[in-house]
């Protein structure tokens, strides 16, 4: 699967809720703020689900109440529509937690 060019990215992350672009890292990233730790780990569980189904897995780094995914397709050294595929399934999940810091 090709990476995507810098305005593909930008138009991906026009349709989903709070990525960023980390053009140095090549990985696109979006940071959860919940009401705790085990709301954040519950997201991170929902997640790996996801990410199982999707056979596409994102680094996942857990501080607390916050939960930071960055995704990059690895074995092309960029962001590609797996990606994007995946943080809009990301997107859907947190839409859905009751458990979202405000
Ligand atoms: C064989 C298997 O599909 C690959 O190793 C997958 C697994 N999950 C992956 N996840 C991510 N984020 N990038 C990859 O390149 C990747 N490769």
């Amino acid at each position: 699967m090709a990476v995507l060019s810098e305005e593909e990215i930008r138009d991906g992350l026009g349709r989903l809720t709070d990525w960023e672009w980390d053009s140095e890292a090549a990985t696109i990233r979006r940071s959860v703020r919940l009401v705790g730790f085990l709301e954040a780990v519950a997201l991170v569980n929902e997640v790996a689900q996801a990410a199982e189904q999707a056979g596409h897995h994102p680094d996942i780094d857990v501080r607390y109440d916050t939960v930071l995914l960055v995704l990059s397709t690895h074995d092309e050294g960029g962001v590609t529509e797996k990606d994007m595929a995946l943080a809009a399934r990301v997107d859907e999940l947190v839409e859905g937690t009751a458990r979202l810091k405000e």
